[in-house]
């Protein structure tokens, strides 16, 4: 079901539009990444769909009625920190605000500590805390309510990779019963955690990408060959339709009709390269993306 539906989503400052007609449908327990390059429109989408800023245009519904904000929980690309608070503190404001009652807010205080990792920290005071930690506090605030829904701005892109594994492992049990829409520009997590991928340029959608079916409509004719020597590449080249030779020991290339992967083998038996590995290679999202954004 859908649980969260945008429809002609349009934001204009002055002539600009920053979004542009812009569809979503967000359905329960569904991770969708929203992707594109530095001023594509991502923060602004976002924004609207958090109810922080109005749209030129466009109705946002939830169950199909108007959207009621308590269903949300955002986490904004440059959360604001009080240095000298302590975790608990900031997430009793962060629960006032939301309108949950004292009692409420100490027990999922507590919870939401432990969900991401920071119950152990909760005597520091959050100056002292890595940008990691920070983010991992920008996120428990942004489930102390317990929405049904969540929508993260970037927020993995300013980490280090430790800390970026911690927020995606926090998004892999949140994704079980929430539905979450995040913007990031690593879309190697993007394809791992997300069922959906929506690329948008100049404000708009430009591709809407189911991640498994898109993967499975892959012909993976497509190989990967790599080698211990650099490669002499007369005798191999003229087995290959398309041939895309990334490194002296890299290439990856699609084989002409009647040549087999057998053939191709044999043939680097015949010559004595040594072979390191070889295998269908399928495309990443992150060659789709730019097939996306520069075509
Ligand atoms: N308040 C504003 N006034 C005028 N123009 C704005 C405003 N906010 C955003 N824009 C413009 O709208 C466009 C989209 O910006 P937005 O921040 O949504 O992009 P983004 O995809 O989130 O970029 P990034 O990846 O850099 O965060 C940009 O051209 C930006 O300059």
């Amino acid at each position: 079901m859908t649980i969260l539906k945008a429809q002609g989503l349009t934001k204009r400052y002055g002539n600009h539009a920053a979004v542009k007609d812009f569809d979503l449908h967000l359905r329960e327990r569904e991770c969708i990444a929203l992707l594109g390059p530095n001023g594509a429109g991502k923060t602004t989408t976002l924004h609207m769909l958090a109810g922080l800023i109005p749209p030129t245009a466009g109705v946002i519904l939830s169950d199909n009625k108007i959207l009621n904000r308590d269903t949300i929980g955002f986490l904004p690309q440059h959360p604001a920190f009080f240095d000298w608070m302590y975790p608990l503190e900031y997430l009793l404001l962060a629960g006032t605000l939301s309108g949950m009652t004292k009692r409420t807010i100490k027990e999922r205080s507590l919870q939401v500590l432990e969900m991401t990792g920071l119950l152990e920290a909760r005597k520091q005071k959050i100056g002292s805390f890595s940008g990691g930690m920070k983010q991992r506090l920008g996120l428990a605030q942004a489930i102390m309510h317990e929405p049904k829904i969540l929508l993260l701005d970037e927020p993995v892109s300013a980490l280090d990779p430790a800390g970026r594994i911690d927020v995606m492992n926090i998004l892999e049990e949140l994704k079980k019963d929430k539905a979450i829409l995040f913007s990031t520009h690593v879309l190697h997590d993007a394809e791992q955690i997300c069922d959906r991928a929506l690329i948008m340029k100049s404000g708009q959608s430009v591709s809407y990408e189911n991640i498994k079916e898109w993967r499975g409509n892959q012909s993976s004719e497509r190989y990967r060959l790599e080698t211990s020597v650099s490669l002499p590449i007369e005798g191999l080249q003229n087995l290959y339709e398309e041939i895309d030779i990334r490194e002296p020991k890299l290439i990856v290339g699609t084989l002409r009709d009647k040549v087999t992967p057998n053939m191709l083998l044999q043939q680097c038996i015949r010559q004595d390269i040594g072979i390191r590995y070889f295998g269908a290679e399928e495309k990443t999202l992150e060659e789709h993306y730019i097939e996306v954004i520069e075509g």
